[in-house]
Formats: C-alpha cells, sequence, structure tokens
C-alpha cells in the first residue's frame, strides 16, 4: 500500500499508543507468572508475534476491552515460533528456549532472517546450550538447551541480548553473573529491569554487571505506559505543521523520552506539563546526535534534520544498520530521493539541511522509516511505499495523522 501525505495545516490532540518495549516484556512476565493483567497493550504486528509466542510457550490469555488476561505456564513448550519481524521477540525466545532440554526451531520473516543472533548465541553455547543455524545464526535457528547457571560475558552490540539473559537466567537453580561489555541502547535494559522487579524477579545491578538470582516470575499487574518512539513522530508533526498536544505522556524508562530534548535543543518549541506535551511549528536548527542509548529515534532526528538549518550530524549509531533494514542506508536513500544533501559514515549519517522536494520514497517494510518519511510529506508532498508496515508498531499511525488535520490518501 502507498500512501501520499500532501502539505497540511496540524492542530489538534492527541493520545499516544502504549509502548512496545514494555507489551512484550509484560507479555512474556505474564505467560511465566501464574495469573496476572496486562492493561493497556499494544496490539501491533510485534506484539502480535509475542502474544502468538506466549501462548505456544503454554501460556493461554483473553483480551476483555483494554486488558489481557493471562494464564501462565510452569513450563516452556518446545516447537516452532514464528517471531515475525519482532526481533525482540526472537532474541527474548532464544534464552527462553535454552532453558528447556527440549528441540525448537525459532523463525522470523524476510527481514528478521537477516538480523545476527551470534553474539548471544555464542554466550547461551558456553552456558551448554545447542544451537544450530548459519554463520549468523539469524533465523531460522535451532536451539536446544539446557543452560547451567554461571558467570558470562557478553559485549552488548544489541541490548535485546542482555535483556534476554537477563529474563531467563532466573528459571535456572542458582545464580548467574552478566556482565556486559560497551554496551548500545542501555535505556532498552532499564525497561527490563523495571518489568522484571515488577514480576518479583531478583536482580542487582552494578554499573554493567548484573547480579541474577533464581526467582520465580510473580506478575500480577502490569499497565502499560505510553510509547515515547511513538511520540516522536507525533510531536514532529506539531513541530514541521502546526499545533499537537499529547495527552497521556506519563514517565516511565523509556530512553527515547530524550527526543524532547533534542528536538527542543534544535530549537523546537516543546512545553511539557503534567502529562501533556505541546509542540508548536518552529525553526528548526541542526544537531550533532549521539544515538548510542537512543537508536529507535534516528529516522525521526534525521528528517527534522532535513529541514532544519545548518547540517546535521547522526553518529554512535552502528546499531541501525541491524535493525529491520540498515536504517542508516534507507534513510540517506530517502533523503536523497526527495532532494536533500546526505551521505552514510561508518556510524551514522551527515545531512545538509534546507529545502526536501516532493517525491516517493520506499520503507522498504521499514515502519520506522515510513512514519518518519510521511512526515515530510507535511511540508511538501511525500508518496510513502510499502507503508502499511506501521501497523508493526502504530497500526493507528495514519488515522491519527489524519485526526490531527493531515491530508493523508492511499494511492
Ligand atoms: O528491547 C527493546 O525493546 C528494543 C531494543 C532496541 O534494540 P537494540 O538493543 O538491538 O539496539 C531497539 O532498537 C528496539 O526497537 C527495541
Ligand atoms: C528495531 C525495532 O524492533 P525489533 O528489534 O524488536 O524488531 C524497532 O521497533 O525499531
Amino acid at each position: 500500500m502507498d500512501i501520499r501525505i500532501s502539505k497540511s495545516e496540524i492542530d489538534g490532540e492527541i493520545t499516544a499508543p502504549p509502548s512496545k518495549s514494555y507489551t512484550h516484556r509484560a507479555f512474556i512476565s505474564s505467560s511465566l507468572s501464574p495469573k496476572s493483567v496486562v492493561c493497556n497493550p499494544l496490539i501491533s504486528g510485534d506484539t502480535i508475534a509475542t502474544l502468538i509466542s506466549c501462548k505456544k510457550m503454554g501460556a493461554d490469555f483473553v483480551k476483555k476491552n483494554r486488558n489481557i488476561y493471562f494464564l501462565g505456564t510452569e513450563t516452556i513448550k518446545p516447537g516452532y515460533y514464528n517471531t515475525m519481524n519482532s526481533g525482540t521477540t526472537l532474541r527474548i525466545l532464544l534464552s527462553l528456549l535454552s532453558t528447556t532440554p527440549h528441540s525448537s526451531v525459532v523463525d522470523g520473516d524476510e527481514s528478521l532472517r537477516k538480523r545476527p543472533n551470534r553474539e548471544l548465541v555464542s554466550v547461551l553455547k558456553k552456558l551448554g546450550a545447542k544451537f544450530y543455524g548459519n554463520y549468523d545464526y539469524s533465523a531460522p535457528l535451532r536451539v536446544r538447551g539446557k543452560i547451567n547457571p554461571g558467570y558470562l560475558e557478553i559485549s552488548g552490540k544489541s541490548s535485546q541480548f542482555v535483556t534476554s539473559l537477563l529474563f531467563a537466567l532466573p528459571l535456572l537453580e542458582e545464580e548467574s553473573t552478566l556482565k556486559v561489555g560497551k554496551i548500545k541502547s542501555r535505556p532498552y535494559i532499564d525497561i527490563t529491569l523495571d518489568v522484571l522487579e515488577r514480576s518479583n524477579i531478583r536482580i542487582e545491578a552494578e554499573g554493567s554487571t548484573f547480579y541474577i538470582y533464581p526467582s520465580e516470575f510473580r506478575l500480577k499487574e502490569f499497565k502499560i505506559p505510553p510509547d515515547y518512539s511513538s511520540m516522536s513522530y507525533l510531536i514532529s508533526a506539531g513541530l514541521l505543521a502546526g499545533k499537537v498536544v499529547i495527552e497521556n505522556a506519563i514517565d516511565s524508562k523509556q530512553g527515547d523520552k530524550r527526543f524532547l530534548d533534542v528536538a527542543t535543543e534544535m530549537g523546537g518549541t516543546i512545553k511539557k506539563r503534567g502529562n501533556k506535551i505541546t509542540a508548536e511549528n518552529s525553526e528548526l536548527e541542526a544537531i550533532e546526535f549521539d544515538a548510542g542509548d537512543t537508536p529507535d529515534i534516528v529516522p525521526t532526528v534525521a528528517v527534522l534534520g532535513a529541514v532544519a538549518r545548518g547540517t546535521t550530524i547522526i553518529y554512535n549509531a552502528e546499531h541501525l544498520r541491524i535493525k529491520e533494514t540498515d536504517r542508516i542506508k534507507t534513510v540517506v536513500e530517502n533523503l536523497k530521493r526527495l532532494g536533500v544533501e546526505a551521505r552514510e559514515t561508518k556510524d551514522g549519517m551527515v545531512i545538509r539541511g534546507g529545502s526536501v522536494r516532493k517525491g516517493t520514497v520506499d520503507s522498504h517494510g521499514d515502519h520506522r522509516i515510513a512514519m518518519a518519511f510521511s512526515l515530510l510529506g507535511l511540508v511538501g508532498q511525500v508518496t510513502v511505499r510499502n507503508a502499511e508496515c506501521v501497523s508493526i508498531s502504530y497500526p493507528d499511525y495514519f488515522e491519527d495523522l489524519k485526526k490531527l488535520g493531515a491530508g493523508v490518501e492511499t494511492v
């Protein structure tokens, strides 16, 4: 599906969707706990991949209004797990399935089949699991446990490897210690620790060393906070084309709340009063942006950089190359299609801001690319190819843009 966004004046109030990262973790914790409820979860392509995996593991659930009630499973069932487009789901499962003595296959879609898991697999192998797959251990791969507790080290190319281990190691009979090297995307580990703490899991964190004690999952209730990565598109719509008020912007451990500071540093008029964020049309300035902790807001910062005055430099962003697409490449390619001077660097990109011309971009099936580039339509006109992928993290995205006053049509 191709969607055309045309030059628009935006003015409206909106509620941000629930957090994808929190929803994944709450679903998995609930599946390992006896009985729990997840309030206001995100229902999207990626979180459905997790729900289907929860069912496969042996958990049961029912949705009532905006809540999902879970009956957990005591044993994780082996089987064929298709985690579709969701890296988080696949990574968490690799460690969980390593805690059982049975053999399972973990698979994913065309995009996920290109994403590497070697670092995580090497650690799990050292603890006693067996893996069968290609060099990168990208999907599909076969896993058979069972891992033993111990001391492990991992360099943090993806925080999801750490999250995965933090979910599985408490299920073992004895304590484990996990030492993480130079870590990317650290705030996602804080989200994991937040949910695990609420789930009765005992982990002590000393910097980047984690002491993980045998514990039983006992999550009772978890209310999902709003998603700050998704909010970055709504805030940007206000900055580029009028005014947006976001109503339910309650705080949580998400690193992407930093987007508020980044956009403010770019000259954006953003006010936060209580749980209400207001973003208004602003003249933007270029920025130098360290993307180490917050990879998912890079496409949004890049499109703001395209209209800002000056040269925006995004760095420390190597981890963007192993997302749904190589996001450094897809962002630069699409900016060029809209006449913006942009180039890749080894760990990021350089964007000369200024004029953006009308044109067509391709999401290549990557939800964050589709949403970020739709924003440039608000100041000119942009057709986004393969735009249906927004359903991965924000199924109502185009409906919400329309509600705010944007010209959105299927072409
Ligand atoms: O754990 C999570 O929920 C996520 C971790 C991040 O990945 P990396 O740790 O691989 O950078 C992020 O990009 C992804 O969208 C969600
Ligand atoms: C990279 C993302 O998610 P995942 O790794 O779970 O596929 C994302 O949502 O941008």
